[in-house]
């Protein structure tokens, strides 16, 4: 290939028309290119015009993954113009359909590592060659088991590594060159995937146990040596493995699992948030999480963890959780408890129809919880009776239904607001647009991790910090406060999208802060701000 070419055709380097005379004449560009030099803002204007006249959802989608193949300054500079409208289409919930139809519309690998469970021998060297000698810092890693609440997609979900970290760059300014999208190809019990022709990843059942663990760990220690410094961000891994994976490395290298501590920081945020708004106390609270997996465990040690910093006991505070799975209200001697579950489990001597309490409804009835969070993947589970039962035994009932996609959301902003007479704190997974009820406009905060583990991962980096740890995503948690003025009826309980990046900046500070005051950081690293300014990446030529 001419030098033409590989410039041309990198993403990184390539400037298109926006390469000056100059640069053209030394990189031997000149011929390649037509005549005219356009600055950066004159691409991003004609690229979104383009944008405008794609059909909505996917195929904008795939306009704008064009753009990003191309030349990645280009996409981050139009992403920091459009953040708001970029968000769900580049992210949730578009990007669910990118990972439904991955295969059927596969144009180019977008620079990950696939790895596989039946190659692990060249697990290190499937990594090297995707990073192809770049310095990479951070890396996000799917086996795609649980994609949001989509379930197993295969090798499909790699876009759901690359989608995290094109919100990474966008909000927090990581260097797109920096990151690598990794997928662990472990197979797929998605029967739909199987028996396509198409499908492209290996075709054939999940591998379990130890030849699973096995490949998680050559990835883990090859990703180690090879850039040793970077952050392992763990996305959508299934409900068996999350939690163990994220407890076999935590304490010894920075690593940091989305769906368990992102999500229960951005639920502690939310929750901080709301009661900022109603002016009650964490300890008084009654949590109820309906979905006591992955995220809903998250979430309920993160704001168990806040109760027992606020000063409660570390035993009574247990006292305030109850959590809802399929099996209903979980006691401890329900079957089929998982380990993050067995700590929160009630005890049916609490109730007297503790054997009726396997549905939601009963259990709020039972319960009176004050604040109730969906992540069971289970659309409309908050009905109208349940959400006005819980209404009717407190002031303002929190309620966040976080499932994502849009498709599994356990209720609407609009009908939460309409059946609790406009009492709700809410707060959605996925945007939705503001709502006006009764002559008020409620805005409503999105509880996405997304609005959070920017800001973590790139703290931890910026730092160098040996660790992720408790500490640092208190830290991140709180640092969302403070942006939504509370006494503003209709207001969010958390900060808008269209502050993404301001915020983002906040928690990194925090959380690099919090590393270098426990003596987490790399060597020389004193000063938070600086070191996150001086990590900090920006679009331009
Ligand atoms: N908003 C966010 O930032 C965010 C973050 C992570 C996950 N999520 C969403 O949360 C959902 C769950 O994700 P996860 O990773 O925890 O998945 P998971 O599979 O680990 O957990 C889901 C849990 O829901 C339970 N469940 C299934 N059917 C149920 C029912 N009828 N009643 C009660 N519980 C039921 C399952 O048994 C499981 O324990 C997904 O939709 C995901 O998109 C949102
Ligand atoms: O990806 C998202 O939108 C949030 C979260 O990580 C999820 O799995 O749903
Ligand atoms: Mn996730």
């Amino acid at each position: 290939m001419t030098k033409a070419m590989d410039i041309l055709n990198n993403p990184y380097l390539n400037k298109g028309t926006g390469f000056t005379l100059d640069e053209r004449q030394k990189l031997g560009l000149v011929g390649a290119l037509p005549a005219k030099v356009q600055t950066l803002q004159e691409q991003a204007d004609e690229t979104y015009a383009q944008f405008k006249t794609k059909p909505k959802g996917l195929p904008q989608r795939q306009f704008l993954m064009e753009i990003f193949n191309t030349n990645r300054t280009l996409f981050f500079y139009l992403m920091g113009q459009h953040i708001v409208e970029f968000m769900p289409i580049v992210y949730d919930p578009v990007i669910a359909e990118s990972i439904e139809n991955y295969s059927n519309i596969f144009v180019q690998p977008q620079q990950a590592a696939f790895l596989s469970v039946d190659d692990q021998d060249n697990i290190k060297a499937g990594l090297k060659n995707a990073a192809d000698g770049r310095d990479i810092k951070l890396i996000v890693v799917t086996d795609a088991e649980g994609i949001l609440g989509i379930g197993d997609w295969g090798v499909n979900g790699v876009d759901i590594a690359v989608g995290k970290l094109m919100v990474y760059t966008a909000a927090a300014g990581i260097d797109p060159s920096q990151v690598l999208a990794v997928s662990l190809d472990a197979g797929t019990n998605n029967q739909q995937l199987l028996d396509d022709p198409l499908y492209l990843g290996n075709r054939h059942e999940r591998a379990t146990g130890e030849k699973y663990y096995a490949m998680v760990d050559k990835f883990v220690q090859a990703a180690r040596e090879l850039f040793p410094e970077a952050l392992l961000h763990f996305e959508d891994f299934g409900r068996d493995n999350a939690a163990v994976i994220l407890n076999k490395y935590k304490d010894e290298m920075p690593v940091f699992n989305d769906d368990i501590q992102g999500t229960g920081i951005i639920a502690l945020a939310g929750v901080l948030g709301a009661l900022n708004i109603s002016k009650e106390k964490l300890t008084d609270q009654k949590f109820l999480t309906f979905g006591a997996g992955t995220a809903g465990m998250g979430i309920a040690q993160m704001l168990y963890d806040e109760m027992v910093r606020q000063g409660a006991d570390p035993e009574e505070a247990k006292e305030h959780f109850y959590l809802v799975d399929v099996q209903g209200l979980l006691f401890s001697d329900t079957p089929g408890l998982t380990p993050e579950q067995r700590k929160f489990t009630r005890k049916r001597s609490e109730f007297t129809n503790a054997d009726e309490l396997t549905d939601l409804l009963s259990v709020v009835k039972a319960v009176h919880p004050t604040v109730m969070i969906g992540t069971s993947k289970q659309p409309g589970a908050f009905t109208e009776d349940v959400v006005k039962e819980m209404a009717a035994h407190t002031a303002r009932p929190i309620i966040f239904p976080i499932s994502n996609p849009t498709k599994l959301i356990e209720a609407m902003p609009a009908d939460l607001i309409k059946w609790t007479d406009g009492k709700v704190l809410t707060a959605t997974g996925i945007p939705v647009e503001d709502v006006e009820y009764q002559g008020v406009k409620y805005n409503i905060g999105q509880a996405n991790n997304a609005l959070v583990y920017p800001g973590v991962g790139f703290g931890a980096i910026a730092a160098q910090s040996k660790v992720v740890n408790e500490k640092m995503l208190a830290a991140a948690a709180h640092a969302l406060g403070g942006i939504v003025d509370p006494t503003q009826p209709g207001a969010a309980v958390l900060p808008p999208v269209a502050k993404l990046e301001e915020f983002t900046t906040k928690v990194s500070e925090v959380v690099a802060q919090s590393a270098i005051d426990q003596g987490l950081a790399g060597k020389g690293i004193t000063d938070a701000q600086k070191a996150v300014a001086d990590l900090k990446w920006e679009a331009k030529y």
